[in-house]
């Protein structure tokens, strides 16, 4: 049984999003705090660079129009075609304060059904336009910036228009959402049934549940359902030859699945429109708990014994000393392993007490025991997974703050097997500081923590932190980039956990992909959009138009 639900509400004034940079303009550094933020970076710049106005970007004029049928769901303002020239990548941001605006879109649409889309592409198809499909822009790999530069245009689809969730499955816990609602517009409107999709990526709140699924992202929580992937009952996609809509059923054995072919598809293969998703029941009982190691070696023991012990904890972040240090969580040199649970039938004190005695067995020291909550933050009670969630958060805005001093940071993610990890994490140190080294001339930071723990490996996260120079800010990142990617391949990790390949990270997923897949895969573009409109140059070399 199905309910039809109600249009999301929409705020009246709601904070003016970031052109330039991560989230809403109101929650960016000030000038005097990105001089004190970089007090903290020797070589730091001086003075941030400004943000320019959009009045004052020299955009390339446009070069095509759409049709009068669609006219009306298609922009050709600055502002729209600014923020949507590139995703937001520390490269993306640095580009966007210098004003090189020269990938900016002739236009953006904004379709409004299914309908739309359609026709929109088949205009696009015959004009020889390319389609560049744009969630909300969050993504960090070059993954909505059209770089192939032989069409005769370049529109960006903006799914924004399609954020409604549809229906509602109680019975069978699932609802079909439209691709373009975002993190918290689609958990308002699942809320009053009593429900959540239970996906939150850092980019939560400036994301798409189509961006998420043509991603393959990951989420917060670290065991289980790690990718959104597995919350995927069905899967619409307009695709330049025709509707796919696969069955709605809880598992199917007939064949290779027509859901996996478009998840991480990028926006290549088709555009995602709908989605029928499962859902949870909210959880009710929370409990938190952090340890700290002083060995870090000793704390992956631990991580290795609780991902392999069935216990599943909702967050199991484990932060290596620097990253702690970072986060303000602790400065003594520490690790510190953040623990949380939760449950929407039960009480939890049991499980986070299982797993806090599982790290104290491998030398780690409680730091606080949260009492289980009925209900509220997942942090509470717990001083230290309070801090880090803030930090967490705020971490975003910090980034862009430090880019408009100068400063490069870089963050690439990874996976491998536990037997691998330690080498992985010395040759990164190793490797990825070297270049640093050679490319800034300072050693600058590398921190490292677990985002996810598989039975048979992490998923670590790296962040460097180095001062840049002024106007080389991304040739120097590229390089820092292009060393992260060496040496996870030469580790035998893959080029991402979760934030997709885009373009660039298309040099590490060449070299992982094995060719007969991507026979496969051109194949699927060639039969799915014969004319190579759609986000060409991401995952395979854009076909000549
Ligand atoms: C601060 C920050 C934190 C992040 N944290 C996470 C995280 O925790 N986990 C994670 O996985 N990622 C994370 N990311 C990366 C990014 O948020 C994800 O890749 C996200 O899934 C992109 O969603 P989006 O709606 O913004 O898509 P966009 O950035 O607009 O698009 C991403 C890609 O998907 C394609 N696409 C978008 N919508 C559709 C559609 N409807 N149909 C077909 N193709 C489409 C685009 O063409 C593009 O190739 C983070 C990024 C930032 C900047």
């Amino acid at each position: 049984m199905a309910d039809r639900t109600s249009p999301p509400s929409r705020p009246e004034s709601a904070p003016t999003r970031s052109w330039w940079g991560w989230g809403t303009c109101d929650q960016a550094l000030s000038d005097a705090e990105c001089s004190s933020l970089a007090a903290l970076v020797p070589g730091a710049a001086e003075a941030a660079l400004p943000v320019p106005a959009v009045a004052s970007l020299e955009l390339p004029p446009v070069r095509v129009s759409a049709p009068a049928a669609l006219a009306r769901l298609v922009s050709s303002a600055p502002a729209d075609r600014a923020a949507h020239t590139y995703g937001k990548a520390f490269r993306d941001v640095v580009r966007a304060l210098y004003g090189e605006m020269a990938a900016a879109p002739d236009l953006v649409a904004r379709p409004r059904d299914e309908r739309d889309v359609v026709d929109l592409l088949d205009w696009a198809a015959g004009a020889g336009v390319a389609v560049v499909p744009y969630g909300a822009g969050s993504s960090v790999v070059g993954g909505v910036e059209y770089r192939a530069g032989d069409h005769r245009g370049v529109l960006s689809l903006d799914l924004s228009r399609l954020d409604r969730v549809l229906e509602v499955d109680r019975v069978s816990r699932a609802a079909l959402i439209q691709a373009g609602a975002p993190g918290p517009g689609l958990e308002s409107q699942l809320r009053p049934h009593g429900l959540t999709l239970r996906h939150f990526p850092q980019s939560f709140a400036f994301s798409t549940l189509g961006g998420w699924l043509a991603t393959r992202a990951g989420g917060h929580y670290a065991t289980l359902h790690t990718h959104i992937d597995d919350l995927v009952e069905s899967l619409r996609v307009v695709t330049p030859s025709g509707v796919s809509q696969s069955l709605r059923v809880p598992g199917s054995g007939a064949g290779p699945s027509p859901d996996r072919l478009f998840l991480g598809s990028e926006g290549t293969l088709g555009v995602i429109t709908e989605a029928w998703m499962r859902l949870q029941d909210r959880p009710s009982h929370k409990a938190s708990a952090s340890v700290v190691f002083e060995r870090f070696p000793d704390a992956v023991e631990a991580v290795r014994a609780i991902a392999q012990s069935g216990l599943h904890p909702a967050n199991c972040r484990l932060l290596d000393p620097g990253e702690a240090a970072l986060s303000g969580i602790a400065a003594g040199g520490g690790s510190v392993l953040v623990l949380g649970v939760e449950s929407a039938h039960g009480p939890v004190d049991g499980r986070i007490a299982e797993l806090v005695a599982l790290a104290r067995d491998h030398g780690g020291s409680p730091a606080a025991q949260a009492p289980a909550s009925a209900a509220g933050d997942p942090s509470s009670g717990d001083s230290a997974a309070a801090t880090w969630r803030s930090a967490f958060l705020r971490m975003p805005y910090v980034r862009d703050g430090l880019a408009r001093m100068g400063v490069i940071s870089e963050t690439f993610e990874t996976a491998c097997t536990w037997d691998r990890f330690p080498e992985l994490y010395e040759a990164v140190h190793r490797e990825v500081g070297a270049a640093v080294k050679k490319v800034t001339g300072a050693s600058g930071l590398i921190n490292c923590r677990f985002t996810h723990v598989y039975p048979d490996g992490p998923a670590p996260y790296f962040t460097v932190v180095a001062p840049g120079r002024r106007g080389a800010e991304v040739a120097m990142w590229d390089e820092i980039k292009a060393a992260a990617m060496e040496i996870l391949g030469a580790q035998g990790a893959t080029v991402t956990h979760h934030h997709a390949v885009g373009r660039d990270h298309r040099p590490g997923y060449d070299r992982q992909r094995p060719e007969p897949f991507a026979l496969a895969l051109r194949a699927a573009k060639q039969a799915l959009d014969p004319a190579g409109i759609l986000n060409p140059g991401v995952l395979f070399d854009a076909p000549a138009a």
